[in-house]
């Protein structure tokens, strides 16, 4: 029994904006899935459509095999933590988490039991007295939350929660964030525009682009096989490198330059010679060739970029930009280097509708 499923969702606001366009998703109890997408793309809309704070314009949603598309928002069972917390200011910690229970008529003792294990968990045992004005940004998200959780609600939705934290407090929160989803196993949907937030937080992506689903899947599988070159460039920094290429023989690609690449072995005989396609490959899967190893592509160096941890080297490769993610801090000061990679990670793409080429 699906927790949430999407049939087929549209959204056209009045002004004719298309917003989403046939989104269709099920998910399961207890997973994490995260809505990504460049901004604009809709996924506040689908989160505010599945809340009841936007009427949809075509298909169906269902919670628990119910269907809640024309209920009202209070009616879903469902508990909403925005970006800009949305918290009385006027009341302490204690009473903005008790507010939704306290409407619902929940006994005193039961909030007083909800609250408290809610506040322990969060470790705001100490600040319930408080209010929001005399609290850190963080710990006011962590209210928030506390007061999604107390309603023990069928859906947790997440509108870009940690985006008002700065970066060392939103990757604290982050994790935060994961452990109590674990421990609560509340089904939950998450919306960012930040690629390591969904990384790190889904269970399960959907990337999104124009209203429209570009691929659902594991971080791992949405990151090693993208479904297309949105996806393929939208996840992953620096982004993955393209080239224009054209296959030539049963087992080979020539680049603009008249550079040839093998094709992977998966993929030999599979693709007809003459077929123009577009070849990726992640910068950190390329390196630099060693003690005499013959290059596979000439690379032209240009400026490099010290990370710390590595270093990126931009430079081109058969004229088209290109950059290598080295996990080695070396000078460089050949005009003209090689560069070396493993077959398998090369991503075939159709040069006319961007889609994957798969080689398993
Ligand atoms: N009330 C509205 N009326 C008309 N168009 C709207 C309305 N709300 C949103 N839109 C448009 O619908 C599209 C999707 O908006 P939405 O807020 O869902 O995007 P998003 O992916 O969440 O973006 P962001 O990350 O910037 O919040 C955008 O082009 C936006 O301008």
């Amino acid at each position: 029994m699906g927790a949430l499923k999407l049939s087929s969702i549209e959204k056209t606001y009045p002004n004719g904006h298309r917003a989403v366009r046939g989104v269709s998703l099920e998910i399961e109890p207890g997973e994490f899935l995260v809505l990504v997408g460049p901004s604009g793309c809709g996924k506040s809309t689908i989160l505010r459509t599945i809340a009841g704070l936007e009427q949809l314009t075509g298909g169906e949603i269902h919670i628990a095999e119910e269907r809640v598309d024309e209920r009202l928002p209070a009616k879903r069972d469902i508990a909403m933590v925005f970006q800009n917390y949305a918290l009385y200011p006027h009341m302490s910690v204690y009473k903005n988490m008790a507010y939704g229970l306290k409407n619902r008529g929940v006994s005193k003792e039961e909030i007083n039991s909800k609250v408290t294990e809610a506040a322990k968990m969060l470790q705001l045992t100490d600040y319930l007295e408080r209010k929001p004005s005399q609290l850190s940004g963080g710990q006011r998200q962590r209210v928030a939350m506390g007061r999604a959780m107390v309603r023990s609600p069928k859906l947790f939705l997440f509108d870009e929660p940690l985006s008002n934290l700065d970066a060392r407090l939103r990757a604290e929160m982050r994790l935060e964030i994961k452990q109590l989803q674990r421990k609560l196993k509340t089904t939950s949907v998450f919306v960012t525009h930040d690629q390591v937030e969904a990384m790190t937080l889904a269970d399960r992506l959907v990337v999104l682009n124009q209203g429209e689903i570009q691929q659902v899947g594991t971080p791992k599988e949405v990151y090693h096989q993208p479904a297309n070159i949105f996806v393929a460039t939208f996840l992953g920094a620096p982004a993955m490198n393209l080239f224009e290429a054209r296959v030539t023989s049963a087992n080979e690609m020539t680049l603009n330059d008249g550079q040839t690449i093998q094709l992977p072995a998966e993929m030999a005989n599979r693709v007809e010679p003459g077929r123009n396609v577009t070849v990726g490959i992640r910068p950190e899967h390329l390196a630099l060739t060693q003690n005499g190893q013959r290059p596979l592509l000439n690379f032209e160096t240009g400026l490099s970029e010290e990370l710390g941890t590595s270093q990126l080297l931009h430079g081109k490769i058969a004229g088209t930009d290109c950059t290598l993610n080295l996990p080695h801090f070396d000078q460089h000061s050949e005009d003209q280097l090689g560069v070396v990679f493993e077959p398998k990670h090369l991503h075939l793409f159709d040069v006319e509708t961007g889609k994957r080429i798969d080689h398993g």
